[in-house]
């Protein structure tokens, strides 16, 4: 065998500390996601401020229909392939389906995911039953991003893929959700596929950042899956997301173009909400 860094080198750079600051300045936050090193390095050097390795890579990676089938093995070796090629962005990584069903399995998927995977931030799905979880964490100081809205590991309870939130009773349980993640001592907030009046109210009332993805522009910053960005997701896209390669002539132009639209409020329009 050959000599290996025990470990991922510890990038300087970004902070959830620095996010909150950010968000605090009125500073948009732009973050896409990623699966492999390659990707990463290019998303690190247009200035992309958080790199998420997210399950969708069940569906865009691997072709599944769903997020389910991700496993924490594959989301490790997916984001240690990321980890070593970023240095500034920070380093969110998805726990997976059933990953942190209860806190003992919570603590040694996020072991995984941060000392093999080289994330800085796990982020998971719901609040609820997944507050204690996020509270475990929270005291182990682990940072975590949490995740409302459109929960895609939920597809099955929720019937589809649909906006969320709506119905006044479920925009006031997002609203007490929102509230109850941030108490609980989550960090980050993505709100996912949310009317976007609703994921301003939210914003609004956080001290944390709010990352939106189909929950118009009042978040505190965007995420998109790269796939999508790049116009070459496996069927038909989420009407939420936009092709930034059009027009682009390269990878690295088309990061850039979606960093620079997300800072200066062009994306996304209103056609790119609900
Ligand atoms: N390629 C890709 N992009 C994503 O944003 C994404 C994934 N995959 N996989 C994981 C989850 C699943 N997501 C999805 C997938 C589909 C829709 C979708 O088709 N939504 C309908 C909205 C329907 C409504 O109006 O309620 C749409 O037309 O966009 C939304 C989110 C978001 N995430
Ligand atoms: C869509 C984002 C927020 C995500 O969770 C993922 O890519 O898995
Ligand atoms: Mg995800």
């Amino acid at each position: 065998m050959y000599a290996q860094p025990a470990a991922p080198a510890p990038r300087a750079a970004t902070t959830v500390t620095r996010l909150r600051e950010m968000k605090s300045r009125g500073e948009k936050i732009v973050s896409v996601t990623a699966y492999d090193a390659g990707f990463g390095a290019q998303a690190d050097a247009a200035g992309i401020d958080m790199v998420l390795v997210g399950d969708s890579l069940g569906m865009v990676v691997q072709g599944h229909p769903s997020t389910l089938p991700v496993t924490v093995d594959q989301i490790v070796y997916h984001s240690a392939c990321v980890a070593r090629g970023v240095r500034q962005a920070l380093l969110v990584t998805d726990l997976p389906f059933m990953s942190y069903r209860d806190v003992p399995t919570a603590l040694a998927s996020s072991a995984r995911v941060i000392a093999e995977g080289g994330a800085a931030v796990v982020k998971l799905e719901g609040a609820g039953w997944a507050l204690e979880v996020i509270r475990a964490l929270s005291e182990r100081d682990v940072a975590v991003c949490a995740h409302l809205g459109l929960t895609p590991q939920s597809v099955h309870k929720l019937g589809g893929y649909r906006v969320q939130g709506r119905e006044a009773a479920a925009a006031e349980q997002l609203k007490a959700d929102a509230l109850a993640v941030e108490q609980a001592g989550a960090d980050l907030l993505v709100l996912e596929c949310v009317p976007s009046a609703l994921a301003a109210e939210i914003t609004g009332s956080l001290r944390i950042p709010t990352i939106g993805i189909g929950a118009g522009p009042d978040c505190d910053g965007q995420v998109l899956v790269l796939h999508d960005l790049l116009g070459i997701t496996p069927g038909r896209p989420p009407r939420f997301a936009k092709n930034f390669l059009a027009g682009c002539d390269s990878v690295a132009a088309a990061l850039t173009a979606y960093a620079d639209a997300v800072r200066s409020g062009a994306f996304p329009g209103p056609e790119h909400g609900f």
